[in-house]
């Protein structure tokens, strides 16, 4: 599977910008601040629904506009098919299919399944769980179809719950007696709704995290040499899914001893939102032990085996992206992911110097200036998106 053709309208840094990739190595080089890592990160929302450099939609659009369109045509065997996404700053993202009528934005994920490896992956060891939790839902997204609605739906009502104690705590409509019963009854709607969706949001996250915890232990050895064992263990704050028969019955006991707490601070305070993910090395958590070096390694590894999952999951080779990560690699583990992305269908590399990459290994490349492409988009953006939509309409015909 490749993309072929990549189109962006408001994306960021790009009012618009269309361009061609091909199979095997792609690398996009410029300066610094140019838009590279904008660009892939654009393939990475398109394949996950979501971007690792932010959890909401609106750093995405161009400051000043109101949405972002992002377009790929993908080849698959002798299939194309062109997939758009919009994102939008107010309401929900919007997905279309082969210029079909408007669907959800979880009707993408997985359509062009992608692995990221970037330069924040290191944090994925040491930085704080709202990372970790990212990568978990980015991944379990990519492998359990109903999870980008589950999770949607279990943001929804963590909101609401949120909004109903904040108007409790700090006495919002509670001088009358019957709003505030009608504010605790809506409290007790929402408490059995997050909980319902918080546990099985619990129990997918940990399918997920079992499903990585293999390939993430052996590709670690193999990196790091034999005899280093990794493993995942995942922290769900619901501990209770795993230890009790009746875990709906034990959340319900435990919201009710930290009911005074919730209504003081206005927040959930327990739940999949406050989950976290261990990377264990040698049986101790890596993030107080490991070197930087190690972390580096298992990062790698984590990214690898999400890649392996993927791969088996859709029995097609995920597109890599590549972003910025040899600048600061050591030249062993360069090596390692360079090794890994010539094995694969398509890699999306971005550089600011191609002195970064070692050249001897990468045999053919096809390399986009992306400072040309930044003046190719001032100039001819609207001929070239023409030019995209014309092929589209035409394969549209062709079809009927
Ligand atoms: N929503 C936005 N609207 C407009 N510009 C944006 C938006 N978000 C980011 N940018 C701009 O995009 C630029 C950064 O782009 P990007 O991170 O893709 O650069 P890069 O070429 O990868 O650089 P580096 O090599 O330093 O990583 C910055 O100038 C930033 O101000």
């Amino acid at each position: 599977m490749y993309i072929s053709r990549l189109a962006l309208d408001h994306y960021r840094s790009w009012e618009h910008c269309v361009l061609d990739f091909e199979p095997g190595i792609n690398i996009l080089q410029g300066a610094n601040g140019l838009g590279k890592t904008n660009i892939v990160e654009a393939v990475e929302v398109l394949s996950t629904g979501s971007s690792h450099r932010t959890s909401s939609s609106l750093p995405l659009i161009e400051k000043g506009c109101a949405s972002a369109t992002i377009r790929a045509n993908v080849e698959d065997d002798e299939t194309q098919h062109t997939y758009e996404a919009t994102i939008v700053a107010r309401g929900a993202n919007r997905a279309r299919i082969d210029g079909g009528k408007s669907q959800y934005m979880r009707d993408l994920i997985g359509r062009t399944p992608s692995v990221s490896f970037t330069p924040e992956d290191q944090r994925l060891v040491a930085g704080d769980p709202a990372t970790r939790r990212n990568f978990i839902n980015q991944a379990a997204s990519l492998l359990l179809p109903h999870y980008a609605q589950l999770l949607q739906q279990f943001t929804h009502v963590a909101k609401q719950r949120t909004a109903l104690l904040k108007q409790l705590g700090d006495g919002t409509n509670t001088d009358l007696q019957y709003s505030q019963q009608t504010v605790l009854s809506g409290l007790e709607i929402w408490t059995g709704q997050f909980i319902d969706l918080g546990m099985r949001l619990t129990q997918e996250r940990n399918d997920v995290i079992a499903r990585l915890g293999e390939p993430f232990a052996r590709i670690y050895a193999s990196l790091a040499g034999d005899g280093e064992r990794a493993a995942l263990a995942y922290e769900p704050s619901f501990d209770e899914v795993m230890l009790f028969d009746d875990p709906g019955a034990e959340i319900s006991r435990h919201f009710q001893r930290i009911y005074p707490g919730e209504v003081a601070r206005g927040q959930n305070l327990i739940g999949p939102h406050r989950d976290d993910l261990t990377l264990l090395l040698n049986d101790m958590p890596a993030r107080e032990f490991a070197s930087n070096g190690e972390m580096w390694t298992m990062a790698l590894a984590l990214k690898m085996a999400l890649y392996e999952a993927v791969s088996a999951q859709f029995e097609s080779k995920p597109i890599v992206i590549l972003d910025d990560v040899f600048a600061q690699l050591d030249e062993s583990r360069r090596g390692q992911i360079l090794d890994f992305a010539m094995r694969q269908d398509q890699v999306l590399i971005t550089v600011a110097a191609a002195s970064d990459i070692p050249q001897t290994d990468v045999v053919h490349a096809h390399v986009i200036d992306v400072s040309a492409l930044r003046r190719q988009s001032q100039d001819g953006g609207d001929a070239d998106l023409a030019a995209m939509m014309a092929q589209l309409a035409a394969r549209r015909e062709t079809d009927r």
